[in-house]
Protein backbone atom coordinates (compact mmCIF):
# COMPACT_ATOMS: atom_id res chain seq x y z
CA UNK A 1 0.00 0.00 0.00
CA UNK A 2 2.72 2.45 0.69
CA UNK A 3 6.34 2.13 -0.09
CA UNK A 4 9.48 4.67 1.14
CA UNK A 5 12.83 3.81 -0.96
CA UNK A 6 15.42 6.04 0.07
CA UNK A 7 13.79 9.06 1.59
CA UNK A 8 15.88 11.85 3.11
CA UNK A 9 14.12 15.25 3.70
CA UNK A 10 15.94 18.46 4.51
CA UNK A 11 14.85 21.75 6.20
CA UNK A 12 18.17 24.76 5.39
CA UNK A 13 21.19 22.30 6.16
CA UNK A 14 19.48 19.80 8.61
CA UNK A 15 18.92 16.84 7.51
CA UNK A 16 15.42 16.00 9.59
CA UNK A 17 14.29 12.66 8.35
CA UNK A 18 16.29 9.70 6.43
CA UNK A 19 14.24 5.81 5.56
CA UNK A 20 16.36 4.08 3.51
CA UNK A 21 13.63 1.33 2.89
CA UNK A 22 9.86 1.00 4.50
CA UNK A 23 6.68 -1.41 2.91
CA UNK A 24 3.25 -1.12 4.88
CA UNK A 25 1.20 -3.56 3.71
CA UNK A 26 -2.60 -3.16 2.74
CA UNK A 27 -4.92 -3.30 5.95
CA UNK A 28 -2.13 -2.84 8.44
CA UNK A 29 -2.21 -0.80 11.45
CA UNK A 30 0.60 1.23 12.16
CA UNK A 31 1.39 2.78 15.01
CA UNK A 32 4.32 5.78 14.36
CA UNK A 33 6.30 6.45 17.92
CA UNK A 34 9.14 9.17 18.53
CA UNK A 35 9.79 12.36 20.26
CA UNK A 36 9.22 15.70 20.01
CA UNK A 37 11.21 16.64 17.20
CA UNK A 38 12.42 13.19 15.68
CA UNK A 39 10.47 13.08 12.57
CA UNK A 40 7.11 11.80 12.52
CA UNK A 41 5.05 14.53 10.72
CA UNK A 42 8.04 15.32 8.39
CA UNK A 43 7.60 10.76 7.60
CA UNK A 44 3.63 11.98 7.46
CA UNK A 45 3.99 14.70 5.39
CA UNK A 46 6.54 13.02 2.92
CA UNK A 47 3.78 10.81 2.15
CA UNK A 48 1.29 13.06 1.39
CA UNK A 49 3.98 15.36 -0.52
CA UNK A 50 3.37 17.73 1.62
CA UNK A 51 7.30 18.29 1.75
CA UNK A 52 10.00 18.22 -0.58
CA UNK A 53 12.00 14.88 -0.83
CA UNK A 54 14.53 13.16 -2.06
CA UNK A 55 13.66 9.86 -2.88
CA UNK A 56 10.37 7.54 -3.69
CA UNK A 57 7.30 7.28 -2.09
CA UNK A 58 4.59 5.64 -4.01
CA UNK A 59 1.29 4.75 -2.49
CA UNK A 60 -0.81 2.31 -4.07
CA UNK A 61 -3.98 4.19 -3.89
CA UNK A 62 -5.20 8.57 -4.41
CA UNK A 63 -7.47 7.77 -1.76
CA UNK A 64 -6.07 9.46 1.29
CA UNK A 65 -7.66 10.55 4.54
CA UNK A 66 -6.07 12.43 6.84
CA UNK A 67 -6.60 13.36 10.67
CA UNK A 68 -4.52 16.46 11.65
CA UNK A 69 -5.08 16.97 15.80
CA UNK A 70 -6.21 20.48 15.55
CA UNK A 71 -9.37 20.88 13.24
CA UNK A 72 -11.11 24.06 12.59
CA UNK A 73 -14.42 24.97 11.36
CA UNK A 74 -16.45 28.24 11.00
CA UNK A 75 -18.41 28.91 13.72
CA UNK A 76 -21.52 30.63 12.63
CA UNK A 77 -23.43 26.77 11.81
CA UNK A 78 -24.46 23.92 13.65
CA UNK A 79 -22.18 21.22 13.42
CA UNK A 80 -24.94 19.36 11.34
CA UNK A 81 -24.58 22.13 9.15
CA UNK A 82 -21.04 21.72 9.14
CA UNK A 83 -20.81 18.22 8.26
CA UNK A 84 -23.54 18.34 5.46
CA UNK A 85 -22.26 21.46 3.99
CA UNK A 86 -18.57 19.70 3.69
CA UNK A 87 -19.97 16.44 2.82
CA UNK A 88 -22.44 18.21 0.25
CA UNK A 89 -25.13 15.58 1.31
CA UNK A 90 -27.93 15.23 3.53
CA UNK A 91 -27.99 13.37 7.21
CA UNK A 92 -31.82 11.97 6.59
CA UNK A 93 -31.00 11.07 3.03
CA UNK A 94 -27.62 9.61 3.42
CA UNK A 95 -27.71 6.10 5.30
CA UNK A 96 -23.53 5.91 5.01
CA UNK A 97 -23.55 9.39 7.03
CA UNK A 98 -26.41 8.55 9.30
CA UNK A 99 -25.03 5.49 10.43
CA UNK A 100 -21.57 6.93 11.18
CA UNK A 101 -22.81 9.36 13.18
CA UNK A 102 -24.37 6.72 14.91
CA UNK A 103 -21.64 4.67 15.47
CA UNK A 104 -19.38 7.73 16.52
CA UNK A 105 -21.94 8.47 19.09
CA UNK A 106 -22.39 11.67 17.62
CA UNK A 107 -26.40 12.36 17.15
CA UNK A 108 -26.98 14.61 20.05
CA UNK A 109 -23.84 16.73 19.35
CA UNK A 110 -25.68 17.66 15.99
CA UNK A 111 -27.67 20.65 16.99
CA UNK A 112 -24.12 22.56 18.80
CA UNK A 113 -21.46 24.58 17.69
CA UNK A 114 -17.85 23.24 17.09
CA UNK A 115 -16.59 25.22 19.59
CA UNK A 116 -18.82 24.03 22.17
CA UNK A 117 -17.87 20.07 22.01
CA UNK A 118 -15.06 18.82 24.38
CA UNK A 119 -11.90 17.26 22.48
CA UNK A 120 -12.82 14.07 22.17
CA UNK A 121 -16.08 15.22 20.47
CA UNK A 122 -14.05 17.23 18.08
CA UNK A 123 -12.17 14.40 16.74
CA UNK A 124 -14.82 12.24 16.31
CA UNK A 125 -16.89 14.67 14.04
CA UNK A 126 -13.54 15.33 12.02
CA UNK A 127 -13.39 11.65 12.26
CA UNK A 128 -16.97 10.66 10.80
CA UNK A 129 -15.84 13.62 8.29
CA UNK A 130 -12.79 11.70 7.05
CA UNK A 131 -14.00 8.06 7.20
CA UNK A 132 -17.08 9.08 4.80
CA UNK A 133 -15.21 9.46 2.33
CA UNK A 134 -13.66 5.48 2.73
CA UNK A 135 -10.30 6.54 2.42
CA UNK A 136 -7.74 3.57 1.39
CA UNK A 137 -5.08 4.89 3.56
CA UNK A 138 -5.72 6.79 6.97
CA UNK A 139 -3.38 9.24 7.93
CA UNK A 140 -4.12 10.17 11.59
CA UNK A 141 -1.63 12.71 13.42
CA UNK A 142 -1.78 12.91 16.90
CA UNK A 143 -5.45 12.11 17.13
CA UNK A 144 -5.71 11.51 20.83
CA UNK A 145 -3.14 13.91 22.44
CA UNK A 146 -5.12 16.80 25.01
CA UNK A 147 -7.66 14.14 25.46
CA UNK A 148 -8.07 12.55 29.05
CA UNK A 149 -7.57 9.04 29.54
CA UNK A 150 -11.60 8.01 29.37
CA UNK A 151 -12.35 9.87 26.38
CA UNK A 152 -9.20 8.29 24.76
CA UNK A 153 -10.03 5.04 25.55
CA UNK A 154 -13.49 5.72 24.43
CA UNK A 155 -12.23 7.36 20.74
CA UNK A 156 -9.87 4.00 20.81
CA UNK A 157 -12.82 1.63 21.23
CA UNK A 158 -14.61 2.95 18.81
CA UNK A 159 -11.87 2.80 16.59
CA UNK A 160 -10.66 -0.49 17.32
CA UNK A 161 -14.45 -1.83 15.98
CA UNK A 162 -14.14 0.00 12.51
CA UNK A 163 -10.87 -0.71 11.76
CA UNK A 164 -11.41 -4.43 11.45
CA UNK A 165 -12.83 -3.81 8.70
CA UNK A 166 -11.69 -1.26 6.94
CA UNK A 167 -8.29 0.62 5.72
CA UNK A 168 -4.81 0.74 5.94
CA UNK A 169 -4.23 2.89 8.81
CA UNK A 170 -0.54 4.83 10.28
CA UNK A 171 -1.57 6.46 13.45
CA UNK A 172 1.20 9.12 15.35
CA UNK A 173 0.83 8.84 18.64
CA UNK A 174 2.62 8.90 21.52
CA UNK A 175 0.54 7.47 23.72
CA UNK A 176 1.35 3.44 24.12
CA UNK A 177 -2.19 2.23 25.13
CA UNK A 178 -3.15 3.46 21.70
CA UNK A 179 -0.79 0.84 19.74
CA UNK A 180 -1.03 -1.75 22.43
CA UNK A 181 -4.95 -1.79 21.44
CA UNK A 182 -4.89 -0.40 17.87
CA UNK A 183 -2.02 -0.77 16.19
CA UNK A 184 -0.53 -4.44 13.84
CA UNK A 185 3.52 -3.14 13.75
CA UNK A 186 5.44 -0.03 15.89
CA UNK A 187 7.20 2.14 14.09
CA UNK A 188 9.91 3.76 16.02
CA UNK A 189 12.06 7.20 15.12
CA UNK A 190 14.71 8.85 16.79
CA UNK A 191 16.53 11.86 15.46
CA UNK A 192 15.82 11.26 12.51
CA UNK A 193 15.52 7.62 11.78
CA UNK A 194 13.86 4.57 11.77
CA UNK A 195 15.07 2.72 14.81
CA UNK A 196 12.39 -0.03 14.69
CA UNK A 197 10.09 -1.36 12.85
CA UNK A 198 7.59 -5.16 13.58
CA UNK A 199 5.29 -6.78 15.62
CA UNK A 200 5.30 -5.07 18.90
CA UNK A 201 5.59 -8.50 20.36
CA UNK A 202 8.66 -9.24 18.17
CA UNK A 203 10.29 -6.12 19.21
CA UNK A 204 9.53 -7.20 23.04
CA UNK A 205 11.12 -10.49 22.43
CA UNK A 206 14.06 -8.85 20.59
CA UNK A 207 14.63 -6.12 22.98
CA UNK A 208 13.16 -7.19 26.33
CA UNK A 209 12.96 -10.69 26.05
CA UNK A 210 10.79 -12.46 28.96
CA UNK A 211 9.50 -10.14 31.07
CA UNK A 212 6.20 -9.88 33.77
CA UNK A 213 5.24 -7.68 35.85
CA UNK A 214 2.51 -8.57 38.95
CA UNK A 215 0.75 -6.47 40.38
CA UNK A 216 0.03 -6.80 43.96
CA UNK A 217 -3.29 -5.09 44.27
CA UNK A 218 -3.84 -4.62 47.76
CA UNK A 219 -0.14 -3.37 48.09
CA UNK A 220 -0.61 -1.90 44.62
CA UNK A 221 3.40 -2.38 44.34
CA UNK A 222 4.58 -4.12 40.75
CA UNK A 223 7.31 -6.75 40.85
CA UNK A 224 9.21 -6.91 37.59
CA UNK A 225 10.02 -10.81 36.77
CA UNK A 226 12.72 -11.96 33.69
CA UNK A 227 12.90 -15.31 34.76
CA UNK A 228 9.56 -17.54 33.72
CA UNK A 229 10.31 -19.60 36.47
CA UNK A 230 10.37 -17.11 38.96
CA UNK A 231 6.30 -16.07 38.45
CA UNK A 232 5.04 -19.21 40.08
CA UNK A 233 7.01 -18.05 43.57
CA UNK A 234 6.07 -14.38 43.65
CA UNK A 235 2.60 -15.22 42.85
CA UNK A 236 2.60 -17.64 45.60
CA UNK A 237 4.27 -15.09 48.06
CA UNK A 238 1.74 -12.56 46.96
CA UNK A 239 -1.50 -15.40 47.84
CA UNK A 240 0.30 -15.85 51.38
CA UNK A 241 0.34 -12.76 52.08
CA UNK A 242 -3.56 -12.40 51.33
CA UNK A 243 -3.08 -10.31 48.57
CA UNK A 244 -5.24 -10.26 44.73
CA UNK A 245 -2.35 -9.67 42.01
CA UNK A 246 -2.50 -9.25 38.56
CA UNK A 247 0.03 -10.15 35.63
CA UNK A 248 0.63 -7.93 32.92
CA UNK A 249 3.36 -8.51 29.87
CA UNK A 250 4.17 -6.67 26.31
CA UNK A 251 4.58 -2.94 27.89
CA UNK A 252 5.21 -0.83 24.81
CA UNK A 253 6.84 1.63 26.89
CA UNK A 254 9.51 -0.51 28.34
CA UNK A 255 10.21 -1.30 24.17
CA UNK A 256 10.25 2.01 22.90
CA UNK A 257 13.00 3.16 26.34
CA UNK A 258 14.97 0.34 25.30
CA UNK A 259 15.18 1.02 21.56
CA UNK A 260 14.99 4.95 22.14
CA UNK A 261 17.40 5.53 25.37
CA UNK A 262 19.65 1.98 24.78
CA UNK A 263 18.39 0.92 27.80
N1 LIG B 1 9.25 23.54 8.04
C1 LIG B 1 10.33 23.27 8.78
N2 LIG B 1 11.44 24.04 8.67
C2 LIG B 1 12.55 23.78 9.41
N3 LIG B 1 12.65 22.76 10.27
C3 LIG B 1 11.58 21.96 10.43
C4 LIG B 1 10.36 22.17 9.69
N4 LIG B 1 9.47 21.22 10.05
C5 LIG B 1 10.09 20.45 10.96
N5 LIG B 1 11.35 20.89 11.18
C6 LIG B 1 12.36 20.26 12.08
O1 LIG B 1 12.53 18.91 11.67
C7 LIG B 1 12.60 18.04 12.79
C8 LIG B 1 11.48 17.00 12.70
O2 LIG B 1 10.22 17.68 12.88
P1 LIG B 1 8.83 16.93 12.90
O3 LIG B 1 7.78 17.99 12.94
O4 LIG B 1 8.79 15.96 11.80
O5 LIG B 1 8.92 16.17 14.28
P2 LIG B 1 7.77 15.39 15.07
O6 LIG B 1 8.39 14.09 15.47
O7 LIG B 1 6.53 15.33 14.28
O8 LIG B 1 7.59 16.32 16.34
P3 LIG B 1 6.26 16.59 17.23
O9 LIG B 1 5.98 15.32 17.96
O10 LIG B 1 6.73 17.68 18.15
O11 LIG B 1 5.18 17.02 16.31
C9 LIG B 1 12.55 18.93 14.01
O12 LIG B 1 13.85 19.18 14.43
C10 LIG B 1 11.88 20.20 13.52
O13 LIG B 1 12.33 21.30 14.25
Amino acid sequence: MLEIKNLSVTYGSKVALTVPNLNINKGEIIGVMGESGSGKSTLVNSCLGLVRFKGQVTLETDNVGVLMQEQHYVDTMTNQKIIEGLLNTRIKRDDKLAELINFFDFGSQLSLHFKNLSGGQKQRMSLIMVLYQEPELLFLDEMTTGLDFESRQALINHLKVYFKQHQTVIMVTHYAQEIEQLADKLLIIHDGQVMAFDKPKNLFNQYIGYSAFIVGNNAGKSISIHQPEEEYSVARQLIDNGDDFRRTQGDIELVYTAITKGQ
